[in-house]
């Protein structure tokens, strides 16, 4: 029994609130889920001698660290199943980036297994399996873009327009938990409930729009002159600690395209009205970058166009 070229999509968030801390560290957020058509793919292979095989693309990453294996063996356990699987798998969701590419792997692994296995999981148990595995896991079985709450578990479904997004990673990973701790961090944004982002969202649907230069309109919205919703708070920490994200970061401002980082980045994504518009755009960067040779420079490592997805590829492999 296989199943073979199983997508696990990145997400982006398309705000992210710190507006308190748990008493264990971890951050209480407020956040909207949107997962975009940048994929990872997974392979499986049913074993029955219950071994747990994996052949990632993870350079210092060890077996038993990846969370693909860790998801795996969770299944494992919860169901007591004698069933192994042999593993592998192509990133192309950069690690570091805030795009949740682990996480989602993580994810699209125990959806798959379950499936292989006939483990018979509902999506409420599998998501309770998913959130030890991570904050962000629980939202990739969920399947639909959410309004987030708590460290990330608490989902409401958002229905959100077709968007494109050009998504720039700049050349330098950063690690969630450092950002998190860091001192100067903004923890203390006020709470809004969930209708004014869905309120936002309707009066402002009509105003994203790239200009035939390549930057985007800059449309009204709840701050000045950006075209997003709130903030990201963790946005001036990586900035201040990390000089190519920052320099990215500054560069973008300076064509005067509105850019903003998803989660703990280092990654940003530009949104736009349509895939033409999108793909100008990312033309635009890769030719204008200082020093740049096909898309790659000492401050960018690479860059996207894709289109937002509606909902997750694997929404409907498993029971609500
Ligand atoms: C910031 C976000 C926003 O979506 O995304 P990424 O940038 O990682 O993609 C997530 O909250 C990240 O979720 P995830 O990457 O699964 O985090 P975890 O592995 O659970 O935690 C990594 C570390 O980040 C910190 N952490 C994470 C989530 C949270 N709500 N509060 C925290 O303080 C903790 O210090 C933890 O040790
Ligand atoms: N299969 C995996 N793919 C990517 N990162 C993984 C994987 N398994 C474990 N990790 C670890 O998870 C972290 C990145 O996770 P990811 O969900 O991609 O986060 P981020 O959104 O912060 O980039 C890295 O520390 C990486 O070593």
């Amino acid at each position: 029994m296989t199943l073979y070229d199983v997508p696990a999509p990145a997400k982006i968030n398309l705000f992210l609130h710190v507006v308190g801390r748990r008493d264990d560290g971890y951050h209480l957020l407020q956040t909207a889920f949107r997962f975009i058509d940048l994929c990872d793919t997974l392979h499986f292979d049913r074993r029955s001698d219950g071994r747990i095989v994996c052949e990632g693309s993870q350079p210092g990453l060890a077996h038993e660290d990846d969370l693909v294996v860790r998801a795996a063996r969770a299944l494992q356990s919860a169901t007591g199943t004698s069933f192994g699987a042999q593993i592998r798998y192509q990133k192309i969701i950069p690690s570091g980036g805030g795009l949740g590419g682990g996480s989602s792997d993580a994810a699209s692994t125990l959806l798959a297994l379950n499936r292989l296995w006939q483990t018979g999981l509902d999506r409420r148990a599998l998501m309770a399996l998913a959130l030890p595995l991570g904050a962000d896991v629980p939202v990739f079985i969920y399947g639909q873009p959410a309004f987030a709450q708590g460290v990330g578990e608490q989902l409401s479904p958002l229905s959100l327009p077709q968007r494109f997004y050009v998504v720039i990673q700049p050349s330098e990973p950063v690690p969630t938990a450092g950002i998190f701790s860091a001192p100067e961090l903004t923890r203390n944004t006020p709470s809004i409930i969930m209708s004014v982002f869905v309120d936002w969202q309707r009066v402002h649907a009509q105003g994203i729009g790239v200009l035939a230069g390549g930057t985007n309109s800059g449309s009204s919205s709840g701050t000045s002159s950006s075209p997003y919703f709130g903030r990201n708070d963790l946005e001036p920490v990586v900035c201040s600690r990390f000089a190519r994200v920052r320099e990215t970061a500054l560069w973008l401002k300076r064509q005067g395209i509105h850019a903003r980082m998803t989660g703990s980045g280092g990654c940003f994504f530009i949104e736009c009205a349509t895939l033409e518009q999108a793909r100008l755009c990312q033309q635009e960067i890769i030719v204008k970058m200082p020093g740049s040779e096909n898309g790659q420079t000492a401050m960018v490592e690479n860059t996207w166009a894709c289109p937002g997805l509606l909902d997750h590829p694997l929404r409907h492999w498993i029971r609500s």
